[in-house]
């Protein structure tokens, strides 16, 4: 579907990167990274440190050039390796985790600082978008005189101001205490959606690309390993990896026969492996369900839910909404951990059944070198 904005349809993308390629001595720092975004688009560049988001970002900015690849904005190209806009005539509006204003400019003139133009209009765009981040009253006083919050929100409004066509955004929240943290992330996705930007947002932290992306892309080692919605991204991850980067996971190691694998929670269909190949069942600890021990039984098998295997509990923990429940396993010792809405704390000792909800189980195979490992 093309996205839209109020009543406008658009077709080409705001910013589009193909093929973008980066290395630092004999290390691919940034390897065939491809993406597109939409004017009023949201895509957040997730992944672990050092992985190349800001390299990424810092070439689409101008201040780093590619080895490989091209970078277009509203369809035009601006860099390749033979051509090159320069930073400041990309149209590119950047916020960064430590942004400065300038102490001595007052926030009208720290908001004003990039603009051109008659000084009525400039005073009409400040006022309009100190309005729009709800700091409307802070026009003539300094910088030291507001919250790291209202700071932040300035930043914003400067950043705007010359109305660029894309924003990127580094880790831009990171420094506000999580308090102020959420409210300031949903006013400027606001205001960014009202400006039609484009915004690349860099974030290591799963639950903020969740809340502000339109699309996620995340990356590893240089790669963009999987792209998509953030439902798509959280429900049908690539790999083990991307169901780990956003919560914790237990693994349940099997071996496929006949598109087959044998568990203690029962079988599981795995087409497409080989015959003796190692299979990690993956299961997010909510979606695994207990049952009370009735003199030794478990629940008896459903199609939905497999059949339970039993566990003692080892320790349990409150954390607020819900509790945590680490289990060591009767069948080979393993723990798995399983998370209960609201308190749930039974003593350590305490023998449970549990069950995976198999419509929550993804199936990987095992990497190479743990295979191995398993048949030598
Ligand atoms: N100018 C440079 N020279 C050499 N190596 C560099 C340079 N810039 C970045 N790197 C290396 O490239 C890798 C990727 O860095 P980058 O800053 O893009 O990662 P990142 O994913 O943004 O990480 P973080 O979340 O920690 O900022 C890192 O290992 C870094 O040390």
């Amino acid at each position: 579907m093309t996205p839209t904005t109020g009543t406008t349809v658009h077709t080409i993308p705001r910013l589009e990167i193909r093929n973008l390629k980066r290395r630092f001595g004999d290390r691919m720092v940034v390897d065939d990274v491809s993406l597109s975004i939409m004017p009023g688009q949201v895509t957040c560049l997730l992944g672990p440190s050092g992985c190349g988001k800001s390299t990424t970002l810092r070439m689409i900015a101008g201040v780093d050039t590619q080895d490989a690849g091209e970078i277009y904005v509203d369809g035009n190209l601006i860099c390749d390796t033979v051509f090159r806009v320069p930073p400041e005539r990309r149209q590119i509006g950047l916020m960064f985790q430590d942004f400065a204003l300038f102490p001595h400019m007052s926030v009208a003139d720290n908001v004003a600082f990039g603009l051109k133009g008659p000084k009525v209009e400039k005073r009409a765009r400040v006022e309009t978008l100190l309005e729009r981040v709800g700091l409307g009253w802070t026009i003539d006083v300094f910088p030291h005189q507001l919250s790291g919050g209202e700071q932040q929100r300035v930043a914003l409004a400067r950043a705007l101001a010359p109305r660029p066509r894309i924003m990127l955004m580094d880790e831009p929240f990171s420094g506000l205490d999580n308090r102020l943290r959420d409210g300031i992330r949903d006013e400027t996705l606001s205001v960014l959606k009202q400006e039609d930007t484009a915004v690349l947002l860099v974030t290591h932290e799963p639950d903020e690309a969740m809340r502000m992306a339109d699309e996620i892309a995340l990356m590893r080692d240089g790669r963009i390993v999987q792209q998509g919605a953030p439902y798509n991204i959280y429900n049908a991850p690539v790999d083990l990896e991307a169901v780990a980067f956003f919560s914790d996971i237990n693994v349940i190691r099997g071996v496929s026969r006949g598109a087959l694998t044998d568990t203690p929670f029962g079988q599981f269909l795995t087409p497409g492996f080989r015959d003796g190949q190692t299979v990690n069942i993956v299961i997010r600890p909510q979606h695994l369900k207990l049952d009370f021990d009735r003199a030794g039984k478990g629940p008896l098998p459903t199609e939905r839910d497999g059949q339970a295997a039993r566990g003692i509990v080892e320790r349990a923990r409150f954390m607020g909404n819900e509790s945590l429940v680490e289990f060591r396993m009767d069948h080979d010792g393993s723990v798995l951990r399983a998370t209960v809405p609201n308190v749930f704390l039974p003593q350590p000792g305490t023998a449970l059944w549990l069950t995976l909800r198999r419509d929550r189980c993804f199936v990987f195979p095992a990497a190479q070198a743990h295979e191995a490992a398993m048949h030598p």
